[in-house]
């Protein structure tokens, strides 16, 4: 579906991608994980074209995206911080968005529902709390119900309730066969959503397999214990494979 060959963004003299080549796959979800600054958030935004990478190619379903627009209706991006025009009500919010897409399908409003933000269509953005704004931001990626969704530290801020709300919400949409990627430093989280892991260092992927493979090979059941083995220059793969 998401097609990297070999990526590598420049800023100045630096590299934030190194010649990443990564293949992403309808049907599966990714979490992207990697300390601060190895890459993930300029990953992202190569994707949805609003970084240019410095050489190399990204298609989805075999087209290339360099130059081109309409491929990004395919996508829903909840990003960390979602940023709004600060005077408009989250109602004038959704209307503006459904007229500037000029969708056909049907819509996708169960988290406009399950978060039930229709009672609070009248509030202005700049009033709205951190945890609000993010479940405006959760329900738009969902809402034009695309098929790969983009979601940047996804439950940060939300209560635990709602929590519970996106994550199942998300398990459905790649249950229904849709790709997912999620950012995120709550392992548990990404434990409970992901199947397969890309982590990045300093620009470089340094993993690329399925999350069950990973606990396989490190002999850890959690995938937070399993990233440190993995991160710890496989200690734990040469202490199993002594062992
Ligand atoms: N526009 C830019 N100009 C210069 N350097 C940049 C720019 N955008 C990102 N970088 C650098 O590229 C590197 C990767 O940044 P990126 O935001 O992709 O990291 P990240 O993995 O998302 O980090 P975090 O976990 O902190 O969100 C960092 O060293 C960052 O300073």
């Amino acid at each position: 579906m998401i097609s990297i060959g070999k990526v590598n963004k420049k800023f100045g003299k630096f590299t934030a991608l190194n010649d990443l080549t990564l293949e992403l796959e309808l049907g599966k979800s990714y979490a992207l994980v990697g300390p601060n600054g190895s890459g993930k958030t300029t990953l992202i935004k190569t994707i949805l074209g609003l970084v240019i990478p410095t050489s190399g190619d990204i298609t989805i379903q075999d087209k290339s995206i360099l130059k081109e627009w309409a491929y990004r209706e395919k996508i829903g991006y909840m990003p960390q911080i979602g940023r709004y025009p600060e005077n408009m009500t989250i109602g004038q919010v959704f209307e503006m968005i459904k007229n500037i897409r000029k969708h056909t399908g049907a819509l996708d409003e169960e988290l406009i529902q399950s978060f039930e933000l229709e009672k609070m269509y009248g509030k202005r953005m700049h009033t709205l709390s951190g945890g609000t704004r993010q479940k405006v931001s959760a329900a738009l990626a969902f809402l034009f119900n695309p098929p790969i969704l983009i979601l940047d530290e996804p439950t940060a801020g939300l209560d635990p309730v709602s929590v519970e709300i996106l994550k199942d919400k998300i398990l459905k949409e790649k249950e229904s066969g849709k790709l997912v990627i999620i950012t995120s430093h709550i392992m548990s989280d990404l434990d409970d959503l992901t199947t397969d892991l890309v982590y990045l260092f300093e620009g470089d992927l340094i993993y690329n397999d399925s999350i069950k493979n990973l606990k396989k090979e490190t002999g850890e059941t959690k995938l937070g214990k399993a990233i440190s083995c993995l991160i710890t220059q496989n200690k734990c793969l040469t202490e199993l494979i002594t062992s």
